[in-house]
C-alpha cells in the first residue's frame, strides 16, 4: 500500500509560490513595465496622443491575466495542467509499445492482492482512496493545522493510499499490473466528493462522523468542517500516464525515472510544469469509452476492409460474421502463423472449422474480438459443381463492372435509335420520291 497522504498534506501548505513563472520573467518584465508606462505617459503629455497608452495598458492587462492564470494553476496543484495533459497525450497500445516508453493505457481497473477500503463511507475494492478534511479558517475557532491560512477553506487531516492494481487496456484488450503501490509518486486527478460540510447555522456533527474524528484523534468540537472522499473502486475505468516495463512476459506500467515536462498546453494557456510521478486519472468521457460502451458498439467491418488487412503488421480473420484481429496472437497460435496468415483475407470459418478447435480455442478467439462483419459487403457466394466434384467458388466481384452495365442499357439504346433513324430516312426518300 503506498501512502500519499503526505505529499497531499505538503502540496497544500506549499502556499503562494510565482512557479512556473521563471522569476527572470519576472525581473525583466517588471521594469519593461514601468519604462513603457514612462513612455506612454510622455508621450500622451507631449503629444497628446492616448492611443499608445491605452494599448500599453491593454498589453499590460493581458500579459498580467496570463501570469496570474498560471499562477493560479500552480497553486491548485497544476490539476488543470495535469488535466489538460493526460487528456491530449495519444493512447497508447500495449502489444505495440516498447520497453521504457512514456504510455497512456486507459481500461478497465481490477484489484491486485491487495485492495483498499474508503475510511467514511467505507467503500471496498478500491485501488486508490482519499478522504480529506478541511476547516474553515477563522477568528475564535479551534485549528487543527497551525499550519493554516485565515478566511479559507484549509486542509486539516488527510488520508490518501492506492495500490497497485491491474489494468486491461481498452485498445488491445492486454492486462498490465500498474505499480502504484508502496514506493511510487503517483499524481491522482481524483476528485473528492463533499460528503459533510457543516455551517455556521449547522455546526452539530453526526454520531458517524463524530466517531471518524474520535477514531483519528482529532477535535470533534463544534467548528466549521468539510469531508470529501474519493475512490477508484475495481471495475472503473482509468486511466494512467506512466513507463512501460517488460519483466518476464509481464507487462507493467511503473513510475517515470525522470521528471517529464507538460511542455507549453497553448489550449489551456499553461505554462510547461514539471511531472514528477505517475499520473492516475479517469478519462476523458467524451474521447474514451468504457468497456462496457466499446462491447456494445463493437466495430463493424466492410469485407473490403477485412481482407485487405492480412500481413503479419496486421491480420483480420473472419469466422462466422465476427472479426479477430490475430496480430499479437500470430507467434503464439499452436497451428503456426502461416495457417493464420493464410486464412486472413478471406472468409476463414470453414478452414477454422475444418481443424476441428477446441473449446479452449473458442474461449482464446475472445480476446481477440474486434467487431462484426457488415454482411451487406460481403460478396454473395455461387457455389457449383464441377466436374471432378469440387467446389469452385466466384464472388459478385466477377460479375459485370459498371462501365458494362452502362454498355448494356446503352447499346439497345443505340440500335434503337439507329433503327428510328433509318426508318425515318427511308420514308423522307419515299416522299421526295
Ligand atoms: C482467432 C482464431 C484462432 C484461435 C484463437 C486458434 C487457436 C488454436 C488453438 C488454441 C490451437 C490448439 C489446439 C486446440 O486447442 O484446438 C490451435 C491449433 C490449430 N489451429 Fe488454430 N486458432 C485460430 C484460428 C485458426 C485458423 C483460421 C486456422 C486455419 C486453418 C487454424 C489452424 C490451426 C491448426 C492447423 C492447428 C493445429 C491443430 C493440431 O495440430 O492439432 N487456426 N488453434
Amino acid at each position: 500500500m503506498n501512502d500519499l497522504s503526505n505529499a497531499a498534506v505538503k502540496e497544500q501548505q506549499s502556499g503562494f509560490s510565482c512557479k512556473p513563472i521563471p522569476s527572470l520573467a519576472l525581473y525583466i518584465l517588471l521594469p519593461l513595465f514601468f519604462i513603457g508606462l514612462s513612455v506612454s505617459i510622455f508621450i500622451l503629455v507631449v503629444v497628446h496622443n492616448a492611443a499608445f497608452l491605452l494599448s500599453f495598458l491593454l498589453l499590460s492587462a493581458l500579459v498580467t491575466s496570463f501570469l496570474a492564470w498560471n499562477a493560479l494553476n500552480w497553486r491548485h496543484h497544476n490539476k488543470a495542467a495535469f488535466t489538460c495533459f493526460l487528456n491530449s497525450f495519444p493512447d497508447s497500445d500495449l502489444r505495440l509499445a516498447r520497453e521504457g516508453q512514456l504510455v497512456k493505457i486507459t481500461g478497465v481497473a481490477s484489484c491486485g492482492s491487495l485492495s483498499l477500503e474508503t475510511s467514511y463511507e467505507r467503500v471496498g475494492r478500491c485501488i486508490y482512496t482519499s478522504t480529506l478534511l478541511y476547516e474553515y479558517g477563522q477568528f475564535g475557532l479551534k485549528p487543527v493545522d497551525v499550519n493554516r491560512s485565515w478566511f479559507q477553506w484549509n486542509l486539516a487531516y488527510c488520508e490518501r493510499f492506492s495500490t497497485d492494481f491491474y489494468i486491461t487496456d481498452q485498445k488491445s484488450g492486454v492486462r498490465a499490473v500498474v505499480k502504484a503501490g508502496s514506493g511510487c509518486e503517483v499524481i491522482p486527478l481524483i476528485i473528492e466528493s463533499k460528503l459533510v460540510t457543516t455551517t455556521k447555522q449547522c455546526k452539530s456533527l453526526s454520531p458517524h462522523f463524530s466517531n471518524w474524528l474520535k477514531d483519528r484523534n482529532l477535535s470533534a468540537e463544534a467548528r466549521l468542517l468539510r469531508l470529501e472522499e474519493g475512490y477508484l473502486q475495481e471495475g472503473s475505468t482509468v486511466t494512467v500516464i506512466g513507463m512501460l516495463h517488460k519483466s518476464n512476459d509481464i507487462l507493467m506500467i511503473v513510475q517515470p525515472p525522470e521528471i517529464i515536462s507538460t511542455g507549453c498546453l497553448w489550449q489551456r494557456l499553461l505554462l510547461p510544469v514539471d511531472i514528477d510521478g505517475m499520473i492516475l486519472g479517469i478519462p476523458d468521457k467524451g474521447s474514451n469509452p468504457t468497456l462496457e460502451e466499446m462491447a456494445s458498439k463493437q466495430k463493424v467491418f466492410s469485407f473490403e476492409e477485412v481482407i485487405k488487412r492480412k500481413d503479419r503488421t496486421d491480420c483480420l480473420l473472419l469466422i462466422d460474421g465476427k472479426v479477430y484481429d490475430v496480430t499479437p496472437f500470430l507467434e503464439d497460435h499452436p497451428g503456426g502463423d502461416e495457417v493464420l496468415l493464410a486464412a486472413a483475407g478471406k472468409d476463414a470459418t470453414d478452414d477454422f472449422e475444418d481443424v476441428g478447435h477446441s473449446f479452449d480455442a473458442r474461449a482464446i478467439m475472445e480476446k481477440y474480438l474486434v467487431g462484426e462483419i457488415d454482411s451487406s459487403t460481403v460478396p454473395v457466394v455461387k457455389k457449383f459443381k464441377q466436374q471432378q466434384g469440387s467446389t469452385v467458388t466466384s464472388y459478385k466481384g466477377d460479375e459485370p463492372s459498371l462501365l458494362i452495365k452502362i454498355l448494356q442499357f446503352l447499346v439497345p439504346l443505340l440500335i434503337l435509335g439507329f433503327a428510328f433513324g433509318l426508318q425515318y430516312l427511308g420514308k423522307k426518300e419515299k416522299a421526295e420520291d
